[in-house]
């Protein structure tokens, strides 16, 4: 298929973002086509999230131009458009878990939260396809078991797991998930990377970016990278060109050796 005769996922052209005597990204020309699985790292600060806040059609670019499943930021309705990117990210409720804490939600109640993006959950918003879908979801996500159980007694892990099942539940043509392992226990960590490599099995049409700091969290399943560093992409492209050592080495400003087991990534410092 030629590149111009579909629209891609996303597409940032030149993009700059700039807030008040700072510049967050510069430059950045990116594509993502519909079905890839990306991965972005870089070091602390480098604009990993900036980048990932075009992409959910939550920030417009300074410069530039920014195509989110084929709508242009600028000259759409970015609340339709965001209604159909699924985004997890812990520094970004786009629900009010502690109001779901307090009326004792289960886990079925708020993945079903996700169908009407809505913190509450709306009852009559739901019928028995909804919740056979956020049964399916859950299931899809290895959380089975946990439909009935309250929210506010799972483990953070059972939580992340949750909150991709929520994000799904809108069917959203783009999963971003930024840092979702944070907080996640080494077992939790390996059930929710399970849970996304899965997903990628399952769901062979879906976009997902994910964002993270560590090699070992990245899903066998990512087909792409990009590597960011002082606001600018320093490489992007399919996984295996871009996660090398020298490029890590490059980015993360230390020498380090990459290994791969099992179809993952590990990365660990250069001993002289
Ligand atoms: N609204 C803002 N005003 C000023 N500076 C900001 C704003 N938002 C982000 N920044 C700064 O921009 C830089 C890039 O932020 P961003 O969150 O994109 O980085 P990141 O790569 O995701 O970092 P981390 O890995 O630490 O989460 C950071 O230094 C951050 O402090």
């Amino acid at each position: 298929m030629h590149p111009w005769s579909v629209d891609a996922a996303l597409e940032l052209n030149d993009v700059t973002i700039r807030v008040v005597g700072r510049t967050l990204v510069s430059e950045a020309d990116w594509r993502v086509e519909y079905g890839q699985h990306w991965v972005i790292l870089g070091p602390n600060g480098a604009g990993k999230t900036t980048m990932l806040s075009v992409a959910a059609a939550v920030r417009h670019p300074s410069s530039g131009t920014a195509t989110v499943l084929g709508r242009r930021l600028g000259r759409v309705d970015l609340r339709e458009l965001r209604r159909c990117v699924g985004l997890v990210a812990a520094s970004q409720r786009l629900v009010d878990e502690a109001l779901l804490e307090e009326e004792a939600a289960t886990a079925l109640t708020v993945v079903l939260t996700g169908h009407t993006g809505t913190s509450a959950p709306l009852w009559d918003r739901y019928g028995e396809a909804e919740r056979e879908r956020a049964e399916r979801l859950l299931a899809d996500l290895g959380c089975k078991d946990l439909a009935d159980r309250p929210f506010h007694v799972c483990s953070q892990g059972e939580r992340a797991r949750i909150r991709v099942a929520r994000a799904l539940m809108a069917d959203p043509a783009i999963l971003l998930l930024d840092e979702p392992f944070a907080g996640l226990d080494l077992p939790a960590r390996e059930d929710l990377i399970e849970a996304l490599e899965d997903l990628a099995a399952v769901r062979p049409g879906l976009t997902t970016v994910l964002v993270t700091h560590h090699l070992e969290e990245v899903p066998a399943t990512t087909t792409h990278a990009l590597l960011m560093k002082d606001t600018r992409i320093i490489a992007a492209g399919p996984v295996d060109e871009v996660l090398t050592g020298p490029n890590l080495s490059a980015c993360f400003g230390r020498r380090l050796r990459l290994d791969t087991i099992d179809g993952r990534w590990y990365a660990r410092a250069l001993r002289l």
